[in-house]
């Protein structure tokens, strides 16, 4: 049985500062025998898949003198890009570093990697994860690049992981990082989190978030480390689907007192879901968590607010993105992230609005105004408050500017 899933049956895990400072004050001998040596980067790494992100990804880590092989799922965009030096299906006109060599074998793509990135679409996961099992050497990390939470289970990605390829370091690679900016080498900044403890006898600086963290550094990449992955892959999982209530806000005619009120909102969202899981509120407010969001909910260049924005409008949901099949996570992720916090009694009333809406046939009005008109909370929630809202019967008016 997985961390996770005991966490998710007894309800309110112990928080992460108590877990880390008590094994830190019994590991001390072995924290003071390791060495500090500096951190060396992976040589080679394995991204899998060859979307905006995975090509994006492969990109730093080749421009900064890693080895890469890039997995792409048809053999014809693998060639592709090969030939060009462009993935002209997902960031066209960015010239792709040579040190970055595209496969559609994925034994090819694992041979000899000393660390691998998972970058398909988060319900493509666990089918990855077998698909590779026969290929990856024992013990070699894997960092996910892709966020959200498994439908069925519930569980986090690490914890698919970790269930399909037990004995692997697992971790996540997550931050406010649109594809082609971050290809195009703009100032771009994210954390690499894996779990971390001096019982496994290495120095922080040996560790595979510092290792991945060193792989990906350099030029415009800024990458930051943490120990906190649950904080962190909580946040790039529920922003997605927060990004598209701002985008339905955004698409029915309302500003930025309203993004700004639901980016707030929706922060606190992430942290009740991070805390109840075993994370920390605090690695909330970084970049993985407040960073992404705020990003995911400023431009339609997100998919998940461009989603958002077309069925604020009024466009049906067939019509958005002109009928184009667009990985879109928070639209799954609406689902499983309020699955998830039934399950744990977690209030996370802006995720229920969206899942209403996209999955449950609620107007999109009515469930706002709904939203809306709840009852007042104290924030934080530190007082035991009953307040009705004064005016629970009016509708927010959609449409005025
Ligand atoms: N784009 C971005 O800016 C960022 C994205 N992410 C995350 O990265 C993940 C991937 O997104 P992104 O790269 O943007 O998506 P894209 O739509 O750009 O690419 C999707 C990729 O996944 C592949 N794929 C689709 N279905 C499957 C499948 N069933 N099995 C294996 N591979 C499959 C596609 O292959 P094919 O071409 O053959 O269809 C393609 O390579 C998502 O979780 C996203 O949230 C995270 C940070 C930034
Ligand atoms: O995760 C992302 C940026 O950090 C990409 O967001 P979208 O999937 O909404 O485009």
């Amino acid at each position: 049985m997985s961390r996770g899933l005991d966490q998710r049956r007894v309800g309110r895990a112990e928080p992460e500062e108590d877990i880390l400072s008590k094994s830190t004050q019994k590991e001390l001998p072995i924290k003071d025998s390791i060495s500090h040596t500096p951190s060396q980067p992976y040589a080679r790494v394995a991204v899998l898949g060859a979307g905006s992100w995975g090509t994006a990804l492969a990109t730093v880590l080749a421009r900064n003198g890693r080895e890469v092989r890039l997995w792409a799922r048809r053999p014809d965009l693998a060639e592709r890009i090969n030939e060009t030096h462009e993935n002209a299906d997902y960031l066209p006109e960015v010239a792709l570093p040579n040190g970055l060599r595209a496969t559609a074998d994925l034994s090819h793509a694992l041979e000899g990697a000393e660390a691998v990135l998972m970058v398909t679409p988060s319900s493509t996961l666990r089918p990855m994860c077998q698909a590779i099992a026969s290929h990856i050497p024992a013990g070699i990390p894997i960092a996910l690049a892709c966020k959200g939470v498994e439908k069925r289970t519930g569980f986090l990605l690490s914890e698919v992981v970790s269930e399909v390829l037990p004995g692997h370091p697992v971790g996540a690679v997550s931050g406010p990082t649109f594809a082609r900016e971050t290809a195009l080498d703009h100032p771009t900044a994210a954390t690499v989190a894996f779990p971390f403890s001096y019982a496994d006898r290495l120095a922080p600086e040996q560790s595979p978030a510092a290792r991945l963290a060193m792989s990906l550094s350099g030029g415009g990449f800024r990458p930051y480390v943490s120990d906190d992955l649950v904080g962190v892959e909580v946040g790039g999982a529920v922003k997605n689907v927060i990004a598209i209530a701002c985008g339905m806000m955004s698409g029915a005619g309302f500003a930025e007192n309203t993004r700004a009120a639901l980016i707030t909102r929706g922060t606190d969202e992430m942290k009740a879901l991070a805390q109840a899981l075993g994370g920390s509120r605090e690695t909330v407010t970084g970049l993985s968590g407040a960073g992404d969001l705020t990003l995911t909910c400023s431009s339609t260049t997100s998919r998940n607010m461009s989603l958002g924005y077309q069925l604020g409008q009024g466009i049906a949901r067939p019509s958005c993105f002109e009928g184009r099949p667009v990985v879109v996570e928070g639209e799954v992720n609406a689902v499983s992230v309020t699955d998830l916090a039934h399950r744990i009694n977690v209030p996370m009333p802006i995720c229920e609005t969206v899942h209403a809406v996209l999955h449950k046939g609620a107007d999109l009005q009515a469930a706002f105004t709904a939203l809306w008109a709840r009852p007042i909370e104290a924030e934080p929630n530190a007082l035991d408050l009953s307040l009705t809202h004064p005016t629970p019967d009016m509708p927010l008016q959609f449409g005025v500017s």
